[in-house]
């Protein structure tokens, strides 16, 4: 929604805004009438997130123009314990509330990882994906970059996968999420932009193409699948490089995970094609990027609604299928199908 009908929504004064904290800012410095002096009470949800260095400068400006007499409420499933971040929403008397002192996943979530050298993430990731196939999937990158070329590698493969990033224009994500949750995609490829508050009760596996950097992340991340009683499966893919990161995330989560088992014989019959959807993957986001530069100009009889790959600035990219991907476009081509 834009400034100006978002504008005329305050000026009705609700009794509840749900906003982002740049945006509230924006509201504040910018909307004629609009105050948050009466205001009684401040939540934050993922008030770790909201309150890291990312949010600074606007939740700063925040608490200068709210009643210190209010209450104030933090959510997460992963709370800082950085006196300093704390001290910045200042409290008065508080008090904690957790459902345990671990960082504790649920009991239907089933996790894994799979040990695997970099240069095989991509074929091990199309034979999971094919491995289960008939589930939905969300697989994080660490990259925006990243989500859009694994999103081209699968696609041609013939796999419904769409990436959701933060170069993405809001209208865009919402657009990636409604086609997700409408099963019309299966698999969602995104960064961590995703990783919070996402409530898709249909999400079956969650992969970790790419490690989290922030261990925290982790916990967000697998806790979009098995949500409300369901059962889950997350699986996290660590190459030679993530070692150490893995590690600190078990030591977070406090146990150490299985192995997920795979017939590597199996997998390695991917090979060929997966190189050959890398290749054309290159080739493909290099056309994007540089549509990009241009100014994202649309193409003659581009249109309709295969606009899934648009990246940061409004491209959109048809992706094309070799002959012989056509040909095999619908059929079962890596056997397996068992959940
Ligand atoms: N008491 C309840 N009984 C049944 N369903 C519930 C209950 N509480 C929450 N749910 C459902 O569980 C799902 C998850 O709830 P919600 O999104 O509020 O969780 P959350 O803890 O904020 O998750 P996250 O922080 O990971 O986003 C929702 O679909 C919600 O409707």
């Amino acid at each position: 929604m834009d400034m100006m009908s978002q504008a005329l929504l305050l000026a009705k004064k609700p009794h509840i805004i749900i906003a982002t904290p740049g945006r509230l800012v924006d509201h504040l410095e910018n909307t004629k009438g609009f105050s948050l002096r009466s205001l009684k009470f401040l939540v934050m949800d993922e008030a770790d997130r909201i309150l890291n260095m990312d949010f600074e400068v606007e939740v700063d400006k925040l608490l200068k123009v709210i009643p210190r007499e209010r209450r104030t409420f933090l959510f997460s499933a992963t709370m800082t314990k950085k006196v300093q971040k704390l001290q910045r929403a200042s409290l008065q008397d508080p008090v904690k509330v957790e459902v345990s002192t671990k960082y504790q996943t649920v009991d239907q979530l089933r996790q894994y990882y799979i040990f695997i050298p970099l240069k095989f993430k991509d074929v091990y990731l199309v034979h999971l994906l094919n491995e289960m196939a008939g589930n939905s999937f969300m697989v994080f990158c660490s990259t925006c970059q990243n989500t859009v070329r694994t999103a081209l590698l699968l696609r041609s493969l013939g796999l419904a996968a769409i990436p959701l990033n933060g170069q993405m224009t809001q209208n865009k994500r919402l657009a990636a999420l409604t086609k997700f949750k409408a099963k019309s995609r299966s698999i969602l490829i995104s960064t961590d932009v995703a990783s919070r508050g996402l409530d898709i009760p249909h999400v079956d596996v969650v992969i970790n193409f790419d490690i989290p950097t922030h261990s925290k992340d982790y916990i967000h991340r697998v806790g979009r699948t098995a949500r409300a009683g369901r059962s889950g499966l997350a699986i996290t893919f660590v190459s030679q490089y993530d070692v150490e990161l893995y590690q600190r995330i078990e030591h977070l989560i406090g146990k150490k995970l299985p192995l997920y088992k795979t017939e590597e014989n199996q997998v390695m019959l991917l090979t060929t094609r997966v190189s050959e959807a890398q290749r054309m993957a290159k080739i493909d986001l290099k056309e994007i990027l540089s549509n990009d530069k241009k100014g994202g100009k649309k193409r003659k009889g581009e249109g309709g609604e295969d606009d899934d790959m648009e990246g940061s600035t409004g491209i959109r990219k048809r992706i094309k299928f070799s002959k012989n991907n056509k040909k095999n476009k619908n059929k079962k081509k890596y056997g397996g199908g068992k959940k």
